[in-house]
């Protein structure tokens, strides 16, 4: 097999899946509305103008409306008071028809974070950031879990089978990724290493890694040596880099053309995790409305 070859089999589709994890909810949206008169319900609170936060709020606000759920979009200014802010999050946590809420990260810097996520309903909390979700998926309960996490994990899943007594290595520790990566692997049985800022000889840490997550936010920086031969590599990084006339690129945090030629299988960005991330924000949506109206939850869509 030549190189190209082996490049090509590596690769993880991220679309496709993200592709058929959409229909898949469709299907189950579309038979709460027959049979229970349900439609699940997501509102997406943007604050502020970020331009690519814009993109991402407008791909989940069409996705969500294609896969027959209502969206509710709120673009505030980025002047917007925290007030302003938690009025509206009690009106969303107290209106029937929402059912998952997302303020999409970061908020402005006069905005307490903290504050806003802990005024999330838990049950409402389809980006698994409460600390309530938090905890409860920390100890191996039941919650909603964050979905860039949750989409790596259904990937691992479907190429691999079981995880059980891998080595998982995740790079990055953030709130948002890293850490409830590591809790979803542990739980899947994997040895999980968490690497950071101060980890020493992280080369040598990823090449024992059977599974290597890597979360970080630096274009190119896992190189193809660092790879265990056959590992399977889950790029979440995104970057956007000078490319050639003077246009911009996305490229994620591991050097894909050598890292695949290594690799058991990698996942591209783009097409990889972030097509992924918006179809597990959809399902859990669906899973949230499930719960609320104590409706059984579609197998295969949740952690
Ligand atoms: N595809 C998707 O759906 C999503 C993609 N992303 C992307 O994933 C990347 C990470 O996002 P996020 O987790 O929010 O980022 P954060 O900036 O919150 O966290 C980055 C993590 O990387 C660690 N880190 C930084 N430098 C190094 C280094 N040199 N060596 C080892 N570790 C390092 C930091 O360590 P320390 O804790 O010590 O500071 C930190 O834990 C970004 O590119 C982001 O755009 C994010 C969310 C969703
Ligand atoms: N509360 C909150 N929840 C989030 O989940 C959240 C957030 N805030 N803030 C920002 C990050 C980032 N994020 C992405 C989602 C999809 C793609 C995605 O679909 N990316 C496409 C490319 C998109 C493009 O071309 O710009 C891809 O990788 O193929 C990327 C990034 C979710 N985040």
């Amino acid at each position: 097999m030549n190189i190209r070859e082996t490049t090509l089999s590596a690769r993880i589709d991220g679309k496709a899946f993200a592709a058929d994890v959409r229909t898949h909810v469709a299907d189950h949206v579309a038979e709460l509305n027959s049979e229970h008169g349900i439609t699940p319900g997501l509102a997406v609170v943007l604050v502020g103008e970020d331009p690519a936060s814009e993109v991402y709020v407008r791909n989940k606000a069409r996705q969500t409306r294609e896969t027959g759920m209502t969206g509710f979009e709120h673009k505030l200014s980025a002047e917007t008071s925290q007030a302003d802010l938690l009025a509206l999050l009690a009106r969303l946590n107290a209106d029937p028809a929402v059912h998952g809420i997302l303020v999409q990260l970061p908020l402005p810097r006069h905005i307490d974070t903290e504050a806003v996520l802990a005024a999330i309903d838990p049950a409402k909390d389809v980006d698994g950031f409460h600390i309530s979700n938090v905890g409860l998926l920390g100890t191996g309960q039941k919650a909603l879990v964050p979905c860039t996490p949750l989409g790596c994990l259904m990937m691992l899943r479907d190429r691999l089978g079981s995880l059980k007594g891998l080595n998982a290595v995740v790079v990055g520790r953030s709130n948002i990724v890293g850490r409830p990566m590591a809790q979803l692997l542990l739980r899947d049985d994997c040895t999980v290493t968490v690497a950071h800022r101060h980890s020493r000889d992280l080369a040598e840490i990823c090449r024992g890694a059977d599974i290597l997550v890597v979360a970080v936010g630096r274009p190119g920086m896992i190189k193809g040596d660092w790879i265990k031969p056959g590992a399977t590599v889950i790029d979440v990084g995104i970057n956007r880099i000078e490319a050639e006339g003077g246009k911009t690129r996305l490229v994620g945090d591991v050097d894909f053309d050598a890292a695949a030629r290594v690799a058991g299988a990698i996942t591209p960005v783009p097409g990889g995790v972030g097509p992924m991330t918006i179809a597990c924000l959809l399902s859990n949506t669906l899973t949230a409305c499930c719960r609320a109206h104590g409706l059984p939850e579609p197998d295969g869509l949740t952690a």
